[in-house]
């Protein structure tokens, strides 16, 4: 039996946090934070997207960031996806994200609506062309029954975009989370971490400390 006790989780130097002299957008303090981690972290841009399927069980797995600005923070998924169909059925998820060489955690809830097809197809011909016949694959999260299937399909795709450069499938999708709230955890040696979180209300962002 692995014993779990006794890890290191967070390394003796912590950076700096003041909780009371935050910006007053979280998404200013969310790209300070993302800017820092790039330095210490691999993936800082890794994060877990959290869904509900059908029944309302929750499901969750690692994808991209591909930007954050006004219109939301931006996933890209292919729509046929179990995520990209969660979606569809409920329009919610939740972003989290953890740096654990920078002992931070930040977590976004909010609305999901997807990106202008204009904006996907831009998205799709952006990646590099394996990634891009990796989107032509499909069938993501089907079973694989006969690997030889997959070779065949990946070589007919990588086939396709040589041929299409220029073409984006419809089915690539550019997802937007709009937060309604987002939530930065910053660890702490003694224990009392600090947490801020930023919550939407009609009037702006409230920002407010949270019991660790
Ligand atoms: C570091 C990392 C990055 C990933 N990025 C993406 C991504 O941007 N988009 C995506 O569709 N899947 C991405 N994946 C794969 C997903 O985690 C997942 O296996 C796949 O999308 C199927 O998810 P679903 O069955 O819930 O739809 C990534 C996986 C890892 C480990």
């Amino acid at each position: 039996m692995v014993s779990l006790r006794g890890w290191q989780s967070f390394p003796e130097q912590l950076p700096e946090f003041d909780p009371d002299h935050t910006p007053e957008t979280p998404e200013e303090l969310f790209l300070a934070w993302l800017t820092e981690a790039g330095e210490h972290v691999l993936a800082p841009h890794a994060v877990t997207l959290s869904t509900v399927d059908a029944d309302g069980a929750p499901d969750a797995r690692v994808v991209i960031l591909k930007n954050v600005d006004e219109d939301g923070w931006a996933i890209a998924t292919s729509s046929e996806s179990p995520k990209g169909q969660q979606l569809a059925a409920n329009p919610r998820a939740a972003l989290t994200f953890f740096w654990p060489g920078r002992g931070r955690q930040v977590r976004v809830r909010g609305l999901v609506v997807p990106a202008a097809p204009e904006v996907s197809a831009a998205d799709f011909l952006d990646r590099p062309p394996a990634s891009r016949a990796e989107a032509y694959v499909g069938h993501q999260s089907e079973v694989l029954s006969d690997p030889a299937k997959l070779v065949e399909a990946a070589e007919a795709a990588a086939d396709w975009v040589a041929e299409n450069p220029d073409v984006a499938p419809e089915t690539w999708t550019r997802y937007l989370i709009q937060p309604e709230s987002v939530e930065f955890w910053q660890a702490s040696h003694d224990r009392q971490h600090l947490r801020v979180r930023y919550r939407r209300e009609p009037s702006g962002w409230v920002r407010e400390r949270l019991w660790p």
